[in-house]
């Protein structure tokens, strides 16, 4: 600790404390930038997010369930105290040091699906879109780390740094979740510029990648189709100007995607900013088309709750301004272990030994990490 020394607090150590004394936060880096943003909620009111209308001139994180129907709620937290890479207020310092909260910790539950397993859910997928003439759902998975996490997590957050593309999250509301990741996928982001979005998916392994990255028929179909359904959904609210460009091929850690940005110089009132996110989440990026049947035939067969992985979480401005993106390359913090959550878009095209592969992939740039961080204390 730097404290006595410098007077300042950097974001890891404030995360540190806030872990201990149970205070929600939030901290996140967007992508390309190098600030890293902490924000802390020094009531212990867990808050729930309204939407963006009823949230007007507020500051702080929203964090949203993939399921808005399920029992995970969306939540807002506020912005008691916020600071840019270090927090040199003395008097806010020892403040965070004395706020202290008594929530209970969050217990987990070992739900990772073997091999075989997750093999017979993608059978039973591809199956049912075959017989209902689906053209994709998503599938996911996780892996449980049982380790020290709460030491672990704020170290992993620093280490994500070098992934200047992702958006950079580490949120908790104690009691109620705790997330940390490196989303590589814009859901929405808004500003007096006016909005961008993206269509993100199709996957390969940089490592046996060619150069330039080809694609095949199953990629360039996936993210047409989440292509497809942001773009009609967008130019229901954007009738006057809707940028497309792409799709282009984007590296997220030791993966390529397939990406299409969306941007609109529009402007549009809060309550159909409301309207727009509502009706854009979850995108087939992460759920699937038919969106309804899609989500509930993913509930079916995956053997865990998402909760908030695949929702959406980022940054709400007091302008109105906001930064959200999907919750993925990411995973749920308990006090003794951390749960990555990881999943790719499933056609009738797919292989499903493929597909485990490509979950496999897709979970090694943060395995990669927590084995160095806990270099001879790991065994995955
Ligand atoms: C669902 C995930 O990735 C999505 C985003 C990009 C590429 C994807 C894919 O190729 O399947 C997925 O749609 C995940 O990483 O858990």
């Amino acid at each position: 600790m730097t404290l006595q020394t410098e007077n300042r607090l950097s974001v890891a150590e404030a995360q540190a404390i806030c872990l201990r004394n149970n205070i929600p936060f939030y901290s996140y880096r967007l992508p390309g930038s190098h600030e890293v943003v902490f924000g802390a909620q020094l009531t212990n009111n867990i808050r729930l997010f309204k939407g963006f209308e009823k949230h007007r001139g507020e500051k702080g994180f929203i964090i949203t369930p993939f399921n808005p129907a399920s029992w995970s709620f969306p939540f807002f937290i506020q912005a008691d105290l916020t600071f840019t890479d270090y927090l040199t207020d003395q008097e806010a310092i020892v403040n965070l040091r004395n706020t202290v909260f008594n929530t209970p910790g969050r217990i987990f539950t070992k739900q990772d699906c073997e091999h075989f397993e997750y093999l017979d859910e993608l059978r039973t997928l591809i199956a049912t879109l075959k017989r209902e003439g689906m053209r994709k759902a998503v599938l996911s998975r996780t892996i449980t780390i049982p380790c020290d996490s709460l030491r672990i997590a704020p170290v992993l957050f620093e280490q994500m740094r070098q992934y200047h593309h992702a958006f950079l999250f580490f949120a908790a509301i104690p009691g109620k979740c705790a997330w940390i990741g490196a989303s590589p996928e814009t859901f929405l982001k808004y500003d007096r510029n006016g909005f961008f979005s993206m269509s993100l998916a199709g996957t390969q392994p940089v490592s046996t990648a060619q150069n330039p990255p080809q694609w095949g028929e199953k990629d360039i179909e996936e993210q047409q189709i989440v292509t497809d359904y942001i773009q009609n959904t967008l130019k229901q609210f954007f009738t006057r100007h809707l940028e497309t460009e792409g799709p282009i091929t984007l590296q997220a850690g030791n993966v390529f995607h397939l990406c299409t940005f969306f941007r609109s110089d529009e402007q549009i009132p809060p309550d159909r900013i409301d309207e727009l996110v509502t009706q854009l989440h979850p995108t087939p990026a992460v759920c699937g088309i038919p969106k309804k049947r899609a989500m509930q035939v993913i509930t079916e067969i995956e053997k865990q709750e998402r909760g908030y992985y695949a929702g959406y979480l980022g940054p709400l401005q007091a302008t109105g301004a906001f930064d959200l993106f999907v919750n993925l390359r990411t995973m749920e913090v308990f006090d003794d272990a951390l749960k990555l959550y990881v999943g790719g878009g499933i056609t009738p095209l797919s292989d499903p030994e493929t597909e485990w592969q490509e979950t496999c992939q897709k979970a090694d740039t943060l395995l990669n990490l927590i084995r160095q961080i806990n270099y001879g204390k790991t065994t995955f």
